[in-house]
């Protein structure tokens, strides 16, 4: 890896693959990217391993003094995301009994966001009992027999194939019920003490990623066509694309002030940030 590099963390999921294929190949010898899940991708942040990333929106209100955002950027479901999920081997009224027992619930580790989101629906939304939380490795979940906690494509497959006996709720359609608002998964999140060359040609990735973000809608048909996996149809991927969005408008900053509330009253952080940005 050349040293002046920008080192870009890419999450290896659907959601954000049409950013990564948009940009512009005259990037490529300035940037370097490194693949993973969201919480991989936030530790490699967090340890200076990488210098930007899309990341889960909980690692920008852990740690914002390290970090800023880029501008007018972010993935956020408004009701419906499809691949973050609870998924119950029973029904949902049986969920209380359950936790009141002291029944385990299974977590990935891919997740950092996801899993605050779920306890926050769990104690404020719910209103349930603690339960045992545990952490499982990514596309486990299923083989547990146990309620449990999945994200990205692993989660969309079981979305679209769900089950007859598997009971899935969308976190994204949970939030929604309990605020009225989006809720913001991911944001593009660099370190704060980024410097010189590597900070302009962030400056050249951000406005084409702005670029690319503002073309996607149009595109949603023909990237479908062009995406290399074949878990899903062009059509379901379609249909996924159109419920995200990328953007990061003010409801999307209300909805991150409400996460950071719900975050600050369980002691997951001290108090909400202000929202830092990037300006090139
Ligand atoms: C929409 C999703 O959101 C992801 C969930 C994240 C998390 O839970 O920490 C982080 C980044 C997002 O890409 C997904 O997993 O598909």
């Amino acid at each position: 890896m050349n040293n002046s590099q920008l080192k870009v963390g890419r999450i290896d999921y659907l959601n954000i693959w049409p950013l990564f294929h948009s940009i512009n190949n005259s990037l490529c010898t300035d940037v370097s990217f490194v693949s993973g899940h969201p919480a991989m991708l936030n530790q490699a942040l967090a340890r200076k391993d990488i210098h930007v990333s899309p990341s889960s929106s909980i690692e920008y209100l852990y740690r914002a003094e390290d970090y800023l955002l880029l501008p007018d950027l972010g993935i956020s479901a408004a009701s419906q995301v499809q691949s973050v999920i609870f998924c119950l081997p029973f029904p949902f009224d049986q969920l209380e009994r359950y936790a009141g027992q002291n029944g385990e619930i299974f977590l990935t580790r891919a997740s950092d966001t996801s899993r605050a989101l779920l306890k926050i629906l769990w104690h404020y939304h719910w209103k349930l009992p603690s339960p045992r939380w545990r952490m499982l490795d990514p596309g486990q979940g299923l083989s547990t027999g146990k309620p449990f906690l999945e994200i990205g494509d692993h989660a969309l497959s079981i979305f679209l194939n769900a089950h007859q006996n598997m009971h899935v709720l969308d976190l994204a359609g949970e939030w929604n019920k309990m605020t009225g608002l989006p809720f913001v998964f991911a944001l593009w999140i660099l370190r704060r003490d980024l410097q010189g060359r590597q900070r302009s040609v962030l400056a050249r990735l951000a406005r084409e990623l702005l670029q690319a973000r503002r073309a996607m809608p149009g595109r949603y048909h023909e990237l479908s066509m062009l995406y290399p996996g074949t878990e899903f149809t062009p059509e379901q991927i379609t249909d996924y694309w159109q419920k995200m969005d990328y953007g990061l408008e003010q409801e999307h900053k209300a909805a991150l002030a409400a996460f950071g509330r719900y975050l600050s009253d369980m002691d997951e952080i001290p108090g909400m940030p202000a929202l830092d940005f990037f300006e090139g």
